[in-house]
C-alpha cells in the first residue's frame, strides 16, 4: 500500500464534490495511461445519494469508457428499493450516460450461490487476462459494526482467499442473500476509496483507524497492496480521531 489519507471535511455536502472531483481525475489519469477502461466499484448506503448527486456536476465528465461494478449487492429484484444497482439506475446512470454494456450487475434472479458465480464470471471476464479483478478504483462504505462491502465483523468470509466474488446467506443486517466481493479483490484495487460521515461513526472510526479491542473489524482489513486507500470522512465522523489527518481548504483537489 502506498499510504494511507485520512481526509477530513467540514460536512458531507463539502466532501461529495471533492469525491466526485477524485473519481473524474483517477478515471482521466486512467484512460490517458493507455488502458481501454477505467473500472469504478460501486457501494450503497449514503455514496448513491452522493454521487448522484455531485458526479453530474462535474464538468465535461466524460463516462462512455467506464466500466461500472458493484463491490457488493443485495439479492433482491432490480425493482426492490433495497437493490443497489436499482438505485443507482433510478439516480445517477441516465444523469452521467454510461452504457448499459458497461455495467456488471448481479442477477438477481439466481440462487445466491450461483448469483455469486456468475457475477464473479462476469468480473472474470471483463478483467481477462488479469486472475483477479483489478478495479481502478474501489468506493467503500462502513457500517456502525465496522463492516464494509458484506464483510461483516467475525463472519467466515474474511478469511476466504480463494474467492474473488462470495456469496452471503446469513449477513446480519437485512436483507440476508448477498453478493459481495472478497477481500483479496478489494485489496487488489488500484485505488479504495472510504466514505463515512456522521457522529454514529465515530467509534468505529477510531477502532478502525487508531485500533482498539478485539478483532481487526472488516473495514481495519483493507488495505490494497499495491494502491491508494483513501477515508474520506466529515468532522462528526472524525471527531474521536487523535493521529493526524488532512483538512483541504474549500474547493481543494485532493
Ligand atoms: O448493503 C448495505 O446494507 C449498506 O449499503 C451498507 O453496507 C452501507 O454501505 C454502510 O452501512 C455504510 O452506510 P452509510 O454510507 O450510510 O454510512
Amino acid at each position: 500500500m502506498s499510504g494511507r489519507r485520512v481526509v477530513v471535511f467540514p460536512s458531507a455536502s463539502e466532501l461529495g464534490p471533492t469525491l466526485a472531483q477524485l473519481v473524474s481525475s483517477r478515471a482521466e489519469k486512467a484512460l490517458s495511461a493507455g488502458r481501454s477502461s477505467f473500472s469504478l466499484g460501486l457501494s450503497g448506503g449514503s455514496l448513491v445519494s452522493m454521487l448522484s448527486k455531485d458526479l453530474p456536476a462535474v464538468e465535461n465528465l466524460d463516462c462512455s469508457r467506464w466500466l461500472i461494478g458493484f463491490c457488493d449487492e443485495r439479492l433482491v429484484p432490480f425493482s426492490d428499493p433495497e437493490s443497489t444497482y436499482g438505485l443507482y439506475k433510478n439516480q445517477l446512470f441516465g444523469k452521467i450516460n454510461i452504457p448499459e454494456d458497461r455495467i456488471l450487475a448481479i442477477d438477481p434472479s439466481l440462487p445466491v450461490q450461483e448469483c455469486a458465480d456468475d457475477y464473479a464470471d462476469k468480473l472474470s471476464k471483463a478483467f481477462s487476462p488479469e486472475q483477479i479483478p483489478v478495479f481502478d478504483m474501489l468506493l467503500l462504505g462502513m457500517g456502525p459494526d465496522g463492516h464494509t462491502c458484506s464483510l461483516f465483523p467475525d463472519h467466515p468470509l474474511l478469511q476466504e482467499s480463494q474467492r474473488t466474488v462470495a456469496p452471503i446467506s446469513d449477513s446480519p443486517k437485512p436483507p440476508p442473500q448477498r453478493v459481495t466481493m472478497t477481500l483479496p479483490t478489494v485489496n487488489a484495487a488500484r485505488c479504495v476509496v472510504f466514505v463515512s460521515t456522521g457522529g454514529s461513526k465515530a467509534p468505529v472510526l477510531k477502532h478502525v483507524l487508531e485500533g482498539g479491542e478485539g478483532p481487526a473489524l472488516p473495514s481495519a482489513l483493507v488495505a490494497p497492496r499495491q494502491g491508494e486507500l483513501f477515508w474520506l470522512v466529515d468532522e462528526p465522523a472524525a471527531a474521536l480521531l487523535t493521529s493526524q489527518v488532512e483538512r483541504p481548504g474549500p474547493g481543494a483537489k485532493i
